[in-house]
């Protein structure tokens, strides 16, 4: 069966991988999977930018996996019978959790830290540059308006930025919405994994009621400012840093 990827979803890959220099030639890319509509649609984005594209670059998906027996066969199945490079990678960080967290702390962050790590492993045993990983506008205000609120901190999740260990990181859907991606998944009829696959669910601790009330926060918001996330682009790519109180910046 072939793939429908619509134009809305090309031309914005396009034009944010334009405007941010994401994937450049002879990049290798190794582009996180975790098998959610998110991370299908830019492994099948990439496929066909691949096709299109005047630059030449290689990618591989991987799947890290928690250590917890999860059942990876039908994402594996799909990647074959749409020859998309795959691998999962194995680790134990699901049996770490149990040892290393914290009473109340985050899970999720712990996992997803975690996670990051073995991405950034897998990327050095692959040969990779590159590591894509699938947040989009959605995720972007969650995470500001989070930061805001929660952590009094001005702080969003950038398109492209260098880690530590060299690897430049990239975020090609980061200009698409939730439901276009969504829409890609339920068009094409993809089996996806969704939230219960986050090993947190599986400890007895609180549900991030932050993240809950942060997207219903956001939706009442763009049903009383319709444009609203389409201003939140642009006031991202429109800082005023010296309208703000930082102190360094007032020995003038
Ligand atoms: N188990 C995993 N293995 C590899 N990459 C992952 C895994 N989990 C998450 N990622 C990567 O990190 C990105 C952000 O993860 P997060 O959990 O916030 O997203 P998500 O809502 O689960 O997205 P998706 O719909 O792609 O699963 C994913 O889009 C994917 O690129």
């Amino acid at each position: 069966m072939s793939i429908k990827i619509s134009k809305k979803i090309m031309s914005k890959l396009g034009k944010t991988n334009a405007e941010f220099n994401l994937i450049e030639e002879g990049d290798k890319i190794l582009v996180g999977l975790s098998g959610g509509k998110d991370s299908l649609t830019m492994v099948h984005a990439l496929k066909e930018q691949q096709r299109r594209a005047p630059f030449k670059f290689e990618f591989i998906a991987v799947t890290v996996s928690y250590g917890m027996g999860e059942n990876f066969d039908n994402l594996i199945a799909h990647c074959q019978e749409y020859e998309i490079p795959h691998t999962i990678h194995d680790t134990q960080i699901y049996n770490l959790a149990e040892e290393k967290i914290r009473k109340n702390s985050s899970f999720c962050s712990f996992f997803s830290r975690m996670r990051r790590g073995s991405l950034y492993s897998a990327a050095q045993v692959h040969g990779c540059n590159k590591v894509a990983l699938g947040h989009h506008m959605d995720d972007a205000a969650e995470s500001f308006f989070m930061n805001f609120i929660y952590n009094g901190q001005l702080r969003s999740l950038a398109p492209k930025y260098k880690a530590d260990n060299g690897l430049i990181v990239i975020r090609p859907l980061i200009q698409m919405r939730e439901r276009q991606l969504r829409a890609f998944a339920d068009d094409n009829s993809i089996p996806t994994i969704g939230d219960e696959a986050c090993p947190s669910m599986r400890f007895d601790v609180k549900m991030p009621y932050a993240r809950a009330n942060t997207k219903e926060m956001l939706a009442k918001m763009e049903k009383d400012f319709p444009s609203f996330f389409t201003s939140l682009n642009a006031a991202f790519k429109n800082i005023s840093v010296e309208s703000f109180f930082d102190k360094e910046k007032f020995n003038i």
